[in-house]
This record gives C-alpha cells, sequence and structure tokens, in this order.
C-alpha cells in the first residue's frame, strides 16, 4: 500500500517534469500502482486506517508525486453530512492520459488556498484556476471519457493536472499580492 513515505516531496526533479502518455493496455505493474494511488486516498480518508498508517488525508494524487512520470492521476472526493458520515462520492476516479478541451474564462480560487502533500509548507495566497474545465481522459480499461466539471471538482481536477506538467499550486499564485482578486475571481 501506499504511505507517505512513497509521497516525493518538492526539490525531487520528477516534480518539475512533464509526464509520459499512458500505453494501453496496461503492463499489470502501472495497473497496481494506479489502483494503489486510489486506495491511497480513500485509506486517506478514513480515520482509522490514515491513524493507524500515520497518513495525511488527501483529495487527489498524481503518479508523478509517486515518482511515477506517467499520466495518470486519482481523485476521491466524497460528500459529508454535517454530522461528518459519508454520503457519497462526488468524484471518485483514476483518470489515464487526461485531455483539456475548453475551460471557462470565470476563474475560481479556495478561499483557504492551497496544499499539496508533495509541498511540505504552508504557501499562503489564491490560487485562481478555471471554474469549469472539459477534458477527455481514459479509464483503467482504456476507455475514453468526457467530463465537464466545475468548482470544487475542477479546482482538484487542475491541480493534479498540473502535477502532470511539472506545476505546483503556488505557481499561480500572484507574487506582488498574494490575496489579489479581480471580478473575473470568485472565492469558494
Ligand atoms: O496533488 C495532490 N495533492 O497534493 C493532494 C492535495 C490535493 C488538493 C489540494 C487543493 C486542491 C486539491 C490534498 O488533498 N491536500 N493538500 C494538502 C493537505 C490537505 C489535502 C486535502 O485537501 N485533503 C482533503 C480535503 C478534503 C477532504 C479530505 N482531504
Ligand atoms: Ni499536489
Amino acid at each position: 500500500m501506499i504511505t507517505m513515505k512513497d509521497i516525493i516531496e518538492e526539490g525531487h526533479p520528477t516534480l518539475r517534469s512533464v509526464a509520459e502518455p499512458v500505453e494501453f493496455p496496461l503492463s499489470d505493474e502501472l495497473r497496481k500502482t494506479a489502483l494503489e494511488m486510489h486506495e491511497f486516498l480513500v485509506n486517506s480518508q478514513n480515520e482509522e486506517i490514515a491513524e493507524k498508517y500515520d497518513l495525511r488525508p488527501g483529495v487527489g494524487l498524481a503518479a508523478p508525486q509517486i515518482n511515477v512520470n506517467k499520466q495518470i492521476f486519482a481523485v476521491h472526493i466524497m460528500e459529508y453530512d454535517e454530522e461528518g458520515n459519508e454520503v457519497g462520492p462526488i468524484l471518485s476516479e483514476i483518470i489515464f492520459n487526461p485531455k483539456v478541451i475548453s475551460h471557462s474564462v470565470q476563474q475560481v480560487a479556495l478561499k483557504e488556498g492551497e496544499g499539496c502533500l508533495s509541498v511540505n509548507r504552508e504557501v499562503k495566497g489564491y490560487v485562481p484556476r478555471p471554474k469549469r474545465v472539459k477534458f477527455t481522459y481514459q479509464d483503467i480499461d482504456g476507455n475514453e471519457h468526457t467530463l465537464k466539471l466545475r468548482d470544487y471538482e475542477a479546482i482538484v481536477t487542475q491541480h493534479e493536472l498540473d502535477h502532470l506538467k511539472g506545476i505546483f499550486f503556488y505557481d499561480h499564485i500572484n507574487e506582488e499580492n498574494p490575496f489579489a482578486q479581480d471580478d473575473n475571481l470568485e472565492l469558494l
């Protein structure tokens, strides 16, 4: 299983490189790695397992973060009710060879900013990203899909898409004024 020691940190060259496309059918090894990436996210959001294996809860994980320079990322975004009980998956998928088709001019950013499991420090500031994004990808069996996402799901997905291009979230933060706002930016 993947644990925090498998996640490489900023400074490692893989995190600043462009990931390779994935060939289908997947090798058994790459299939296993992709499933383990998704399993890591599920485990990291499970209190007992996260506690037992000292996992930082995550909603997304890109293959370069475990030093696999392939165009793969997993996302696991769950809906919770007010008591914090899981209601169901909002988006839970393993994405291969994603291609952005279009995105909105309108931008969104998380009020609390972003973090990254590969960045062990806080970097304050808004990370402006397109509010809506449409992209195609292949699933673990190589089938093509098209997905249109908005708001939080779009932010998570674009954070992962950036990792496949060697981009960190803080590359998008306005250096002069990290909390700069304009009427094209909606804070979530
Ligand atoms: O590339 C992928 N990463 O670096 C893991 C990141 C991805 C998200 C950061 C902002 C958008 C995507 C991640 O998940 N986090 N960033 C660092 C610590 C917190 C953690 C997080 O937001 N956890 C979370 C949130 C809601 C529910 C459960 N867990
Ligand atoms: Ni990250």
